[in-house]
């Protein structure tokens, strides 16, 4: 188990170095606040089959809260992402591969320049469903602000007050469920 951990640790600081990389960043901007394991989440979502598919949902809109969301699932097909046309398309289960989600809190440490995505889960008459999403989480002192560098007064003022990943997961865990993107709301500066 410690080992798969590992593993899916090694591919999360990799794709971290590589937003870095992308973004103009150190290649451990984001990477040096990951190294303490204060809570690392793996979430098993088993969906049954159900009698009406077109009534309900398995997991409904949301987007992650976490920064980034190493995702597996099964064969059977499910995943839904919703797109900036408000229509939902399915994610094509492709054997041996993760689908990464960016979360929310990426999305402030980059101001929005990395989007977080809302998703969800639909379900079919004839099949069960796995998938299992590893959410990567930074140490709880870690302060999410975002560089200077990705910022522009005109273009992309400053959109969410600072805050600590330990304040916000607090928060987290007192809030009622969150549907759609709403988690980052409270840090929201107001225009
Ligand atoms: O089952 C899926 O494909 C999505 C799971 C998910 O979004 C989650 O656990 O946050
Ligand atoms: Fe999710």
């Amino acid at each position: 188990m410690i080992g798969y951990l590992n593993a899916l640790d090694n591919l999360g600081m990799t794709i971290f170095e590589m937003l870095a990389q992308g973004l103009g960043l150190p290649d451990d901007y984001f990477k040096k606040h990951f190294e303490e394991k204060e809570a690392t989440m793996i979430r098993v979502n088993r969906y049954p089959p159900c009698p009406l598919p077109e009534k309900c949902l398995g997991l409904g809109s949301h987007s992650d809260p976490h920064t980034l969301t190493i995702l597996l699932q099964d064969d059977v097909g499910g995943l839904q992402v919703l797109m900036t046309d408000n229509k939902w398309i399915g994610i094509r289960p492709v054997q041996n591969s993760f689908i990464i989600n960016i979360g929310d809190t990426l999305e402030a440490w980059t101001n929005g320049r990395l989007r977080s995505v809302v998703h969800r889960a639909v379900v079919n008459k004839e099949k069960n469903r796995l998938s299992a999403a590893y959410f990567m989480s930074p140490s709880n002192s870690a302060l999410i602000e975002c560089p200077p560098e990705l910022m522009d007064p005109k273009t992309n003022p400053k959109k969410y007050q600072p805050f600590t990943w330990g304040d916000f997961k607090k928060e987290l865990l007192v809030q009622k469920r969150v549907v759609g993107k709403t988690a980052l709301e409270r840090y929201l500066i107001s225009k």
